[in-house]
């Protein structure tokens, strides 16, 4: 092949790649959108043009310095650019074939879910204390960054935590099973305390800057209810919270979309006072969230207690995976399968 020839595909392919991720918001500058306009959308954490076009006109009209009419006008380029309309099923079909999965460290628990955790999807781990849902999340921000032959999505990872429970030694842990070096794996980590609901929501604003300056797979939140309930108090608060919940669950879903990341939460457990109906019948423990929580995720799964250190994974709920269960095991090196050394 001749140099020409070579750089000329070089260059088709680099269009090629830049025309399949998300567009930055710069791009409403050449729709005639006011560059101060653009910053405001950016300061509010809308970096992609995709992430103006989902937004409704009311939302855009919140942001200090955009009017209706402003609003109507960012939204009609913003849609010129992103189309919302119908389209084919093959392409949808065509589109999702090209998602990866990223391996959760065990082959059991990789297959439950359908080759892993999906990306441009929300999972919730939810389950009581010591089930695991923290060490999943720990061996997932390691694996997130193997090639995709490997299991991997090729991207760096972006942890929120509300607990306190993250532990870099478990990364460097999982690291050396996986043969990888220790120093870029946590580099490749970008990790924030939440304090409270609203500094958890606040971190989203961030995690968008972010995406659009680097490549991220994996998002994760753990845990997604525990300020929630350390903020808002008994019943007199639970419309606040939940709408204040909803608006944290509909940024992570608009960042899944924009960017195709993977976001993964975890989530607790209360007793169930109506064990004998409902989608968690026969079950004494039901996840904290109510239905906000429940429609929000794509994915659910219920994590149990068993035998030493195994532990039992089910799918409560998914758009295409059979109500099936398996065992995982909670192993030095992260998470592996029952009959891997521990
Ligand atoms: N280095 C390690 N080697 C093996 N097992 C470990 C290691 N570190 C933690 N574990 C096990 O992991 C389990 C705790 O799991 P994890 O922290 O994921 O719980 P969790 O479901 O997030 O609970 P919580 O709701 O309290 O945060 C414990 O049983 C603990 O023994």
């Amino acid at each position: 092949m001749s140099q020409a020839s070579q750089y000329q595909e070089e260059e088709e392919e680099e269009q090629r790649s830049s025309m399949s991720g998300p567009m930055m918001v710069i791009k409403l500058q050449e729709a005639g959108i006011h560059p101060q306009d653009i910053k405001k959308l950016m300061d509010s954490g809308l970096n992609t043009v995709e992430s103006v076009a989902y937004t409704p006109k009311k939302s855009l009209m919140t942001i200090k310095g955009i009017s209706e009419q402003k609003a109507e006008k960012i939204l009609a380029e913003a849609q010129k650019i992103i189309p919302l309309g119908f389209q084919s099923a093959t392409e949808v079909h065509a589109r999702r074939n090209e998602l990866v999965h990223i391996t959760t460290g065990s082959k059991n628990l990789d297959a439950l879910l359908g080759g892993g955790i999906e990306t441009g999807a929300i999972t919730e781990f939810f389950g009581e204390f010591r089930t695991g849902k923290s060490q999943i999340c720990h061996t997932l921000a390691v694996t997130c960054q193997l090639p995709v032959d490997m299991g991997g999505g090729e991207g760096k990872c972006l942890y929120i935590d509300t607990e306190g429970t993250f532990r870099p030694i478990r990364l460097l842990q999982v690291a050396e099973r996986l043969g990888l070096n220790g120093e870029e794996v946590l580099d490749n980590v970008a990790y924030a305390r939440a304090y409270n609901a609203d500094h958890q929501n606040q971190l989203l604003t961030n995690a968008s800057a972010l995406m659009s300056e680097s490549r991220f797979c994996l998002l994760i939140v753990d845990s997604v209810t525990n300020l929630y309930r350390t903020d808002f108090n008994g019943r007199g608060e639970l419309s606040a919270r939940q709408m204040h919940l909803g608006k944290f669950l509909r940024t992570l879903q608009r960042l899944a979309d924009e960017y195709g990341v993977a976001v993964v939460m975890t989530n607790q457990v209360m007793s169930n006072p109506d064990a004998s109906a409902g989608p968690y019948a026969g079950n004494d423990k039901k996840p904290i969230g109510g239905n906000i929580l429940a429609h929000a995720s794509t994915t659910r799964v219920q994590l149990k207690k068993g035998r030493a250190n195994t532990r039992q994974a089910k799918i409560y709920d998914s758009p295409c995976l059979p109500e099936s269960e398996s065992m995982f095991a909670i192993l030095a090196s992260g998470i592996g399968d029952p009959e891997e050394e521990t």
